[in-house]
C-alpha cells in the first residue's frame, strides 16, 4: 500500500482536492486532482488523473442548496471507491485565517481547533468550510494526522507598517491588523518564479490572484511586502460576491439609516456584492462575458473589476518602489484573456507592452521583450499544502525516533 496525502482546499465557491503520493525527498506526486465548482449556484464535479485524463464528472443543474457540506459527502464517497492500493497517511487543509497565533503550518489537535474556530467570524465564507472536515475527521479517525495550512501565514513577515491600520494602539494589540489572504497561492507562485525567469525571483513582482476571491500581493525577492486584503477577506479588490474596499461609513449607514441587522449587512457585503452585486446577474466571469455585449450592468461590473485592479496595482507598485513583472493567476487570471488585456492596457504608464497573440494563446509570457513582463502562472495551493504536510509529518516522525 502506498502512503498518500489528501489535500482539501475549500474556496468561497469551490472545493478543490488532490491526492498525493508521499514520496521521499522530492515534491509529493499527484495521483488525482479534482474540484467542485459553482457551489451554491450550478455545481459541477470533475476529477482528473495525473496525466490530466478525466476519471469522474457530475453536474447537478441549478441547485442553491448543494454547498460545501454536500460536496464533502460526495467526495468522501468518491475517495472510498478510488482508494485501491493507497493508505491514507495524513490530510492537509487550507485554512483561510490563522490569526496572530499561526505563521506556519500546524498539526491539528483539540486546542488548535478551538483557536481556529474563534476566527470563524473573520472569514465566514471560508473558515467554517475549512474547519468542518477537520472536525469530522478528528472525531471519526483521530489517529490520522491533520495539518492546517494558512492563507495568512505567507504575509506575516510583511514590514510592520504594511500590517498596521491607523487605529488606536489597543486595537492593534488585540490583533486588528492587516493579515492578507491567498497566501498559499502566493507561496506557490513565489516557489516557481525562478523557473519562469530567474530575474523574477530577485525582482519586484505584483501577483494578481483573480478568482472568485481576488487580491494582489506585492512581492519583493519572493516575499510578501504588501497585500490588498486586510483583516478579513472582504478588503481590497471587488470579488465574485464580495465588495472589496468600501468606505467604513457605508457600514454605519447600512446599520443606522437603512436599519439592517449586523447579519443582513454582513450578508450583503460578503454574498450580494462584487461582480454579482454590480451586474445583478452573476458572480462568474464566464457568464458576465456572455452577457456583456448586450447587458450594460454586466459590462459595468467587469469594467469596475478591471479599473479597481489597475488602481490597486498602482498602490502595490508604490509599496515596491517600482515593478519588474506582474503575474496573473487563479480562475479569472489564468483563463480570462480580456481581463488580462484590459488590466495591462491600463498599466501602459508603467511601461507594459502586451503581446496580444501570446495573451490570446494563454502563453506563459504575454508581453514583449521590452519593459516589465506579464506572466500567466497557474496556481497550485494544494501542492503547497502537500509540501507542508510532508514536512510536518516527517518532523513528527523524526521527533518520535529521537
Ligand atoms: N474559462 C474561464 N473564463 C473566465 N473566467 C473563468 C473561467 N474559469 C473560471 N473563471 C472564473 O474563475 C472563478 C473561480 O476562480 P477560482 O480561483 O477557482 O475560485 P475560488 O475563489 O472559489 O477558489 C469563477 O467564478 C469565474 O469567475
Ligand atoms: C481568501 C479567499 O478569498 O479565498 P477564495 O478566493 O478561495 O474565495
Ligand atoms: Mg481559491
Amino acid at each position: 500500500m502506498k502512503p498518500v496525502y489528501v489535500v482539501l482546499n475549500a474556496g468561497s465557491s469551490s472545493l478543490k482536492f488532490q491526492v498525493f503520493e508521499a514520496s521521499g525527498r522530492e515534491d509529493p506526486r499527484v495521483v488525482y486532482r479534482g474540484l467542485f465548482e459553482g457551489l451554491g449556484s450550478a455545481p459541477h464535479f470533475l476529477v482528473k488523473d495525473r496525466a490530466g485524463a478525466p476519471v469522474a464528472e457530475a453536474h447537478w443543474g441549478i441547485d442553491e442548496r448543494f454547498g460545501h457540506e454536500e460536496a464533502l459527502s460526495h467526495l468522501v464517497k468518491w475517495t472510498r471507491e478510488h482508494r485501491a492500493g493507497h493508505a491514507l497517511a495524513a490530510v492537509g487543509h487550507r485554512v483561510v485565517h490563522g490569526g496572530t497565533a499561526y505563521a506556519g503550518p500546524v498539526l491539528v489537535n483539540e486546542s488548535v481547533l478551538q483557536r481556529l474556530e474563534k476566527l470563524e467570524p473573520l472569514a465566514p465564507l471560508h473558515q467554517p468550510h475549512n474547519l468542518e472536515p477537520i472536525r469530522i475527521l478528528h472525531r471519526r479517525a483521530p489517529e490520522i494526522p491533520q495539518v492546517a495550512c494558512f492563507d495568512t501565514a505567507f504575509h506575516r513577515n510583511q514590514p510592520e507598517i504594511a500590517q498596521l491600520f491607523a487605529l488606536p494602539r489597543e486595537m492593534t494589540r488585540k490583533g486588528v491588523v492587516r493579515y492578507g489572504f491567498h497566501g498559499l497561492s502566493y507561496e506557490y507562485i513565489s516557489s516557481v518564479l525562478a523557473s519562469y525567469d530567474p530575474k523574477l525571483a530577485e525582482g519586484r513582482v505584483v501577483v494578481a490572484h483573480l478568482g472568485n476571491g481576488a487580491s494582489l500581493c506585492a512581492m519583493s525577492r519572493g516575499a510578501s511586502i504588501a497585500s490588498t486584503m486586510g483583516f478579513s477577506a472582504l478588503d481590497g479588490l471587488p470579488m465574485g460576491t464580495r465588495c472589496g474596499a468600501v468606505d467604513p461609513g457605508v457600514v454605519f449607514y447600512m446599520l443606522r439609516d437603512m436599519k439592517l441587522s449586523t447579519e443582513e449587512a454582513e450578508r450583503i457585503l460578503y454574498t450580494k456584492s462584487g461582480l454579482l452585486g454590480v451586474s445583478g446577474l452573476s458572480n462568474d466571469m464566464r457568464t458576465l462575458r456572455q452577457h456583456a455585449p448586450h447587458d450594460p450592468d454586466a459590462r459595468r461590473a467587469i469594467d469596475l473589476f478591471v479599473y479597481r485592479i489597475a488602481r490597486e496595482v498602482g498602490s502595490m507598485v508604490s509599496a515596491l518602489g517600482g515593478i519588474d513583472a506582474i503575474v496573473f493567476t487563479a480562475g479569472i487570471g489564468e483563463n480570462d484573456r480580456q481581463t488580462r488585456a484590459d488590466v495591462l492596457a491600463r498599466l501602459a504608464w508603467a511601461g507594459f507592452e502586451p503581446d496580444a497573440a501570446a495573451n490570446d494563446r494563454n502563453d506563459a509570457r504575454i508581453t514583449q521583450e521590452r519593459g516589465p513582463a506579464a506572466w500567466i502562472i497557474p496556481t497550485n495551493e494544494e501542492l503547497v499544502i502537500a509540501r507542508h504536510v510532508h514536512s510536518v509529518v516527517s518532523a513528527g516522525k523524526r521527533q518520535l525516533a529521537s
